[in-house]
C-alpha cells in the first residue's frame, strides 16, 4: 500500500487512490461514509498523477473487518432488491431468509393473486356476452375448473421465487438459511428451530432488516384456514363458495371481491369506515363503487366492524359474523355466509429479531421506526450506526416496488451517497377489472395539505374518460376516467389517478413525471402514439392550464439537421 493518497472518508463519491503494483487496470479505491475499501477494475488505465472517480467494476475486497459489506435480514421483495443494488455498488452481500425467498409478494402476494385474476379476468370477460357480441364475436358457454387456476397461482409462484434465488446465487450473493436475530449492529445471529445443521453468527458492516409483514386479523376473528381465512389461505383457492364475506374493502378485498365474483360467488363487503375503499381518492371510490360493485354479486354494509366470527364447515355449517356499529360500537346485525375473507391490513413482521440490542424498539403498531433514509431509529429517536430498514417492516408504504426501492435508497445512503426516496412519486395499482391506480395525493389529501401551506387558490383539477380515447373503444373498454390534481401556479403535479383498462402500466408516466420533478406545462409538449391508452394522459397533459410558461428543456434545440437538396 505504499505511496497510496489519502482522502477523506466524507468525500462525496468513492475515490481512486493508488493502484496494485503490476495490476494496470486495478486501483484501490476508498468509499465515503463507512463503506470499505475495494479493489476496483477501472475502466481506462489509472495515471498516478490523477486522482479521479471511479466508475468501475469491483474486483474483490481490499480490507476484510468483517465477513460481509452487507446482510440483510429477509429475503423478500425489498431485501432481494437491496442486495441486487448492493452488488452493483460492489459489497459482499449475504441475506438470511428464515421461509421463502420472495417472501409474502412471491409467495403469498402479488404474484400468485395476480395469476388468480388473470385466470378469473379471462372467464369474466367470456362470459359477457354482451360484451363480445359487441365485438362480433358469439362465445358459447364458458366454465372454468377451479384447480387448475390454482395451480397457475402456485405454479407461478414457484418459478418465480426459483428465478430470484438464482439471480442472487449468479452475482454471489450467499443465501444463509435461518431466522436471524440482531446481536450488536454489526453481527446477525442466524439458526431454524429443530435443525442443528442450520445456522452460525455473520458479521456485516451494514445490516438491513427487510422481514416484511404478516395478515393482520382483529380480535374476535379466530382463523380456522378452511371457512374463516386470509389472503394466505385465499390464494390455494381451494374452493369457491356460494357466499364470501370480506371484511375490508381495501386493496386485498377488492382484489379477491373481482376473483370471487368472477368464478360465481356473491359477495358481501363488511367495511369499517362510512363508504367502500376509503383509502382511494372519493371521485376514483365513487366511480370504482359505480364499475367494479354495483353490476356485480356484490353487497355491502359500511361504518361497521366485524366483531365477531364463529367458523362454520363447508356445506353443512355456515360462518356466523357479528357486525358492530363503528361508531356506537352496539352490535347491529348478524351475517350467516359460507366463508369470511379477512382482508383488515397487514402486521409488522418483527419476532425474534432483537431489537434492544442495538438499542431499537418498535412503535406502537409494530413497526420498525427509520429516518427518511431507511436508518433504524433508537429509542431516542437517533439513527442506529449502520442498521437500516426497509419494506412492510417500516410500514412507510406496504407495496412490493416501494420496499424493493427504499432497499436501493439505504444502499445508496449506506455507501454515502445521501439518498431519500419521494414516497408521493411511488405508484400504487389495484388489478381489479378494469385497474385502479394512481400517485400522489389524493384531491382531498392535495387541497388539505394545500390549505396548510397556504396555497389553496391554487390547486386545479382536470379529468379525462376513457370514452374520448380510440384505443378504449376499439376494445369496447370505455368505462373509466383519469383525473390530474396539479398547481395552477408552478404546473406541478399532486397526484393523478385512473380508473380503466390497463391503469396500472399507464400510471408510470405520472409516476415518472413525479418523480423527475416534470412540470405540467412541459410534459404537455410531448408526443404521444396514437391511438393508444397513454393518450389518455395525454388528454390530461393537455387539458391542465398552468400560468408559469414551459421551461426551455420543452423547446429544446433539435439535433443538426441534414441539409435538404431540392
Ligand atoms: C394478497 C396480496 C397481494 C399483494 N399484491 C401486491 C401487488 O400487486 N403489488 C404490490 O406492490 N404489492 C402487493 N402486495 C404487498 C407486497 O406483497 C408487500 O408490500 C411486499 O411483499 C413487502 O416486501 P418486503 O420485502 O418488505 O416483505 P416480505 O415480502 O413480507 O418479505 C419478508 C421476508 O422476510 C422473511 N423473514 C421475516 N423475519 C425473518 C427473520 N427474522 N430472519 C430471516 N428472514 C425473515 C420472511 O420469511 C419473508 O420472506 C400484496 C400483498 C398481499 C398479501
Ligand atoms: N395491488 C396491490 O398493490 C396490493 C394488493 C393487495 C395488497 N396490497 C398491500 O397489502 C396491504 C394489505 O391489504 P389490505 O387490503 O388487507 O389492507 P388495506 O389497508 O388496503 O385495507 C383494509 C381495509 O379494511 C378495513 N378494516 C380494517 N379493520 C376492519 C374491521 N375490523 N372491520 C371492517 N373493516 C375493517 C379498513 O378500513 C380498510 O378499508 C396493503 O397495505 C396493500 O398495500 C397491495
Amino acid at each position: 500500500m505504499r505511496g497510496f493518497q489519502r482522502t477523506p472518508q466524507s468525500a462525496p463519491a468513492p475515490v481512486l487512490i493508488g493502484r496494485f503494483q503490476g495490476l494496470q487496470r486495478h486501483a484501490l479505491v476508498i468509499q465515503p461514509s463507512n463503506a470499505p475499501l475495494k479493489v476496483y477494475q477501472l475502466a481506462r488505465p489509472f495515471r498516478q498523477s490523477q486522482r479521479r472517480v471511479c466508475r468501475a467494476l469491483t474486483v474483490a475486497q481490499a480490507k476484510k473487518d468483517y465477513d460481509y459489506d452487507l446482510v440483510i435480514i429477509g429475503c423478500g421483495v425489498g431485501g432481494h432488491g437491496a442486495a441486487l443494488h448492493a452488488v452493483e455498488c460492489g459489497m459482499k452481500t449475504a441475506v438470511v431468509e428464515g421461509h421463502d425467498i420472495g417472501g409474502t409478494c412471491v409467495n403469498r402476494g402479488c404474484v400468485p393473486s395476480k395469476a388468480l385474476l388473470a385466470a378469473s379476468g379471462r372467464v369474466r370477460e367470456l362470459q359477457n356476452a354482451m360484451h363480445m357480441k359487441a365485438l362480433g364475436i358469439q362465445v358459447g358457454s364458458v366454465t372454468y375448473e377451479r384447480q387448475p387456476i390454482a395451480d397457475h397461482a402456485t405454479n407461478l409462484a414457484s418459478t418465480i421465487q426459483g428465478n430470484l434465488k438464482r439471480s442472487l446465487e449468479t452475482i454471489g450473493v450467499d443465501i444463509l438459511i435461518g431466522a436471524g436475530k440482531l446481536v450488536d449492529n454489526h453481527t446477525v445471529k442466524y439458526s431454524l428451530p429443530g435443525r442443528v445443521d442450520v445456522g452460525g453468527t455473520v458479521t456485516a458492516r451494514n445490516i438491513i432488516i427487510a422481514t416484511g409483514s404478516v395478515p393482520f386479523v382483529p380480535p374476535g376473528i379466530p382463523i380456522d384456514g378452511k371457512t374463516v381465512f386470509t389472503s394466505d389461505h385465499a390464494l390455494k383457492l381451494e374452493w369457491v363458495p356460494n357466499w364470501i364475506a370480506i371484511i375490508g374493502s381495501g386493496y386485498i378485498g377488492l382484489e379477491f371481491s373481482d376473483v370471487y365474483t368472477a368464478l360465481g360467488s356473491e359477495v358481501t363487503f363488511i367495511e369499517a369506515m362510512d363508504s367502500l375503499m376509503p383509502g382511494f381518492d372519493k371521485e376514483i371510490a365513487k366511480m370504482a363503487q359505480r364499475l367494479l360493485i354495483n353490476p356485480r354479486k356484490i353487497d355491502y354494509h359500511t361504518g361497521v366492524l366485524a366483531t365477531k366470527v364463529t367458523p362454520g364447515v363447508p356445506g353443512v355449517k355456515p360462518v356466523i359474523v357479528e357486525l358492530t356499529d363503528f361508531k356506537t360500537k352496539k352490535v347491529v346485525n348478524e351475517l350467516e355466509v359460507d366463508a369470511v375473507l379477512v382482508a383488515t391490513g397487514r402486521a409488522p413482521y418483527t419476532q425474534g429479531l432483537n431489537l434492544p440490542a442495538i438499542n431499537a424498539e418498535v412503535d406502537r403498531r409494530g413497526f420498525v421506526p427509520v429516518s427518511e433514509k431507511m436508518e433504524v431509529l433508537d429509542k431516542s429517536g437517533k439513527p442506529v450506526t449502520n442498521v437500516f430498514c426497509i419494506g412492510d417492516a417500516n410500514g412507510k408504504y406496504m407495496l412490493a416496488h416501494a420496499a424493493s426501492a427504499q432497499g436501493i435508497s439505504a444502499v445508496e445512503n449506506m455507501c454515502g451517497r445521501p439518498h431519500v426516496l419521494n414516497h408521493l412519486s411511488v405508484p400504487a395499482a389495484c388489478f381489479t377489472h378494469p385497474e385502479v391506480s394512481f400517485v400522489g395525493l389524493t384531491e382531498e389529501a392535495a387541497r388539505e395539505q394545500a390549505t396548510k401551506d397556504g396555497y389553496s387558490d391554487k390547486v386545479a383539477v382536470v379529468k379525462t374518460s376513457f370514452k374520448a380515447n380510440s384505443k378504449a373503444l376499439a376494445e369496447k373498454e370505455g368505462d373509466g376516467m383519469a383525473k390530474m390534481i396539479y398547481r395552477k401556479d408552478t404546473g406541478e403535479i399532486l397526484g393523478v389517478h385512473i380508473l380503466g383498462l390497463h391503469a396500472a402500466d399507464l400510471i408510470h408516466e405520472a409516476s415518472n413525471a413525479v418523480a423527475t420533478k416534470q412540470r405540467v406545462q412541459d410534459i404537455k409538449f410531448t408526443v404521444h402514439a396514437h391511438p393508444t391508452l397513454s393518450e389518455v394522459l395525454d388528454e390530461l397533459f393537455k387539458g391542465a392550464h398552468v400560468d408559469s410558461a414551459p421551461s426551455k428543456v420543452a423547446f429544446a434545440a433539435q439535433p443538426a439537421k441534414t441539409p435538404v437538396t431540392v
